[in-house]
């Protein structure tokens, strides 16, 4: 029905150019000669299983690595770790993740405890909210989601979360020990960890080979720049303002793009080798799929699949490694708070 509609509506146009992709859905275009000079790309040869890096499968073991781990931390010492998060507004997005933790918490054996405010709290009230999960000792973990309302300070309010608590690792002194050599911070932030975590259990060497990082955010980019370096990877970040980011990232062995721009990363800006972590989620029209809508990163998939070694797939990637890791920051924290452990002198 859809096709014949297509065909009818193609048919009845005198120039046929622009609907050169809509014939070639239809089985045979005879009724439009002139499309047979501009036939559409072929379809991309499907990606084999064994150059996907499988986030999903990869952070489901993760899972249960912790879930043992808190059996037996309940165990010894009767301690069941705790995660809290604050959501403020109803971004849907934001919505979704935070179910999504807190699903994996209970999935895991953790508490989780929530705190819903309005979008127009006001940022004492949000900060009150924060300075009493810092007092609270069942929580191990402080989670405020972001991005907040305009009119909240997120500096304000990430420098009130205890860095002993500080499981998204967004905490300036946090950073700081994570920049430094010679020093280890508290918690990692959790999208880049996540990202390493990947390139690890798929056995990727990261010492003495080149990393292009693209993007430069506090929450992925630039962690994930630290987290290669200190681990001996020559990193170059490219960003918005760099006149050669294609050639930059052409060179490197590894790449993880996070852009927050849709497909940005063609398939000629990898290495043929290279292995390429995708962070970037974008919802992307697609009439064909049920939402109205797909998910794409911020690497032409296709293209980029075709040249690297091993990718990440949106969704199904980075994603849910972001989710584990956050796991795995608050039950660091739930040991240390086990073990009676001081933080370490800052
Ligand atoms: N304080 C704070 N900490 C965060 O860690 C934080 C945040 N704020 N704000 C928003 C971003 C985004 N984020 C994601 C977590 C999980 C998936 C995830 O599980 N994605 C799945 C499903 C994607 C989908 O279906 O929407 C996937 O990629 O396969 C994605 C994104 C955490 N963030």
């Amino acid at each position: 029905m859809a096709f014949s509609c297509q065909r009818q509506a193609a048919a009845g146009r005198a120039a046929p150019r622009t609907s050169s992709r809509r014939v070639a859905a239809v089985p045979r275009p005879v009724v439009l000669a002139a499309a047979a000079a501009a036939p559409a790309a072929p379809a991309p040869t499907p990606v084999p299983p064994s150059k996907l890096i499988d986030g999903k499968a990869i952070a489901e073991t993760i899972r249960s690595e912790i879930a043992t781990e808190v059996a037996a931390m309940k165990q010894q010492y009767g301690l069941t770790p705790g995660l809290a998060v604050v959501l403020v507004g109803s971004r849907k997005d934001s919505e979704t993740y935070v179910r999504s933790k807190k699903k994996a918490c209970a999935e895991v054996g953790f508490d989780s405890y929530g705190t819903d405010l309005p979008a127009d709290v006001s940022e004492e009230e949000l900060l009150k909210v924060v300075e009493a999960y810092n007092a609270d000792p069942r929580v191990h973990g402080i989670l405020v989601q972001l991005p907040l309302p305009k009119h909240i300070s997120e500096k304000r309010i990430l420098d009130a979360i205890s860095i002993e608590k500080d499981v998204d690792g967004f905490h300036p002194l946090n950073m700081g020990c994570l920049a430094m050599r010679g020093r280890e911070p508290l918690f990692v932030p959790c999208t880049p960890k996540g990202c390493i975590e990947l390139l690890e259990r798929m056995n990727v060497p990261i010492a003495g080979r080149k990393a292009c990082v693209i993007g430069r955010s506090n929450i992925v980019g630039m962690p994930a720049a630290l987290l290669l370096q200190r681990r001996d990877a020559t990193v170059t970040m490219v960003h918005s303002k760099t006149p050669d980011a294609a050639r930059i990232c052409s060179e490197a062995d590894i790449v993880i793009a996070a852009c927050g721009v849709a497909e940005m990363v063609k398939g000629d800006w990898i290495k043929p080798g290279a292995v390429v972590i995708d962070v970037g989620i974008n919802a992307k029209d697609d009439p064909t799929a049920k939402k109205g809508y797909r998910l794409v990163g911020d690497v032409e998939f296709d293209g980029a699949a075709a040249r690297a070694s091993l990718i990440t797939p949106v969704p199904g990637g980075v994603g849910p490694m972001t989710i584990a890791m956050l796991l795995q920051n608050t039950l660091e924290s739930a040991r240390r708070a086990a073990k009676g452990e001081a933080a370490p002198a800052h």
